[in-house]
């Protein structure tokens, strides 16, 4: 990726609305290439919705929306082969044998992966003559991401996508994740409600509360944000467990250090996580949404 690319996914102004409900309120969003987004929110803040416009399934209300340099509303079948998809509902070929589902698929791209390759890259090699219905959740899972990556897509998305997936299979998917992106240079979105995986995965993250971006920038940024403040935890003289909750940790605990004249008992700080700012923005009240606490970027600046 470089600073002056064109974005893979560019969105300016997005709004959208079921009937007189509006869903979307102007959401800017930009995703360069060989990223990886994480587009976060609370159930029913937007994410399908905005998800399912950059994906050509959904015609927005109004603002302006590229992704890979065409309007997905006009996106003709060469734009979509560019496009993979790993979404939450299944597709139905329960009576398919994975591998011939696979190669079945592959038939429509002009430079598909190997089957075979894709199935030992996924962890299926055991199940390629299974029927799909006789897979467990997990498996299907695999298959899934197998199907949305068979046609070397330049863009993924991926919506909850190590949804039923036991550690190890969440292990192996990240890794393949961190290959696409930083190998191949695919560019991916991703939805998720598992913070730790957008903390792994996510070079950047958004944060789609109530239709809008409240926050954005890397995890890291996040996690500092202006709201969200260090835990100090210590043991006082007399023995009983103390904390407080501050934005300066270092000046809380050499002050301590000094009163008590040398080693602090039971010292712990914790730092803001990923999670902490998430919920102060998921239940920040509706008021405060303009302004730009917690946005560690600058508000002009998309996400
Ligand atoms: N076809 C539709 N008609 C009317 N309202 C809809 C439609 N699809 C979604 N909505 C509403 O739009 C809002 C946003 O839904 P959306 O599915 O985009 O949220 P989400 O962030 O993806 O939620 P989740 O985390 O639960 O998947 C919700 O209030 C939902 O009820």
């Amino acid at each position: 990726m470089t600073a002056s690319s064109a974005p893979v996914v560019r969105a300016r102004g997005l709004t959208m609305a079921y009937g007189a409900v509006g869903i979307l309120h102007g959401v800017d969003l930009d995703v360069h290439r060989g990223e990886v987004l994480a587009l976060l929110g609370p159930n029913g803040a937007g994410k399908t919705t905005t998800v399912e416009i950059l994906e050509g399934f959904r015609r927005r209300s109004g603002g302006e929306v590229s992704v890979l340099g065409s309007d997905p509303e006009r996106g003709d079948d060469a734009w979509r082969a560019r496009i993979g998809l790993v979404l939450q509902s299944w597709r139905d070929h329960r009576r398919w044998r994975v591998a011939e589902l696979l190669t079945h698929f592959a038939a429509y791209y002009a430079d598909p992966r190997d089957p075979a390759g894709l199935l030992d890259l996924v962890g299926l090699t055991e199940q390629a003559g299974r029927q799909v219905e006789r897979l467990s959740g997990g498996q299907r899972r695999r298959l899934d991401v197998a199907l949305g990556i068979v046609g070397r897509p330049e863009l993924l998305f991926l919506d909850e996508p190590t949804t039923g997936f036991d550690p190890e299979a969440r292990h192996e998917f990240h890794l393949l994740v961190e290959r696409l992106a930083r190998e191949e240079g695919v560019t991916v979105l991703l939805t998720t409600h598992d913070l730790v995986e957008a903390e792994r995965l996510a070079d950047r993250i958004a944060m789609l509360v109530g239709g809008r971006i409240r926050a954005h920038g890397t995890p890291a940024e996040l996690a500092r944000g202006a709201a969200a403040r260090a835990e100090v935890r210590w043991t006082a003289a007399d023995g009983t467990p103390r904390r407080e909750r501050t934005a300066d940790p270092s000046r809380l605990v050499w002050e301590l250090h000094r009163d008590a004249g040398g080693p602090i008992a039971g010292l712990e700080v914790r730092r803001p996580t990923l999670e902490d700012t998430y919920l102060h923005m998921v239940h920040r009240p509706d008021d405060a949404a303009a302004g730009t606490e917690g946005n560690t970027n600058s508000e002009e600046r998309a996400a």
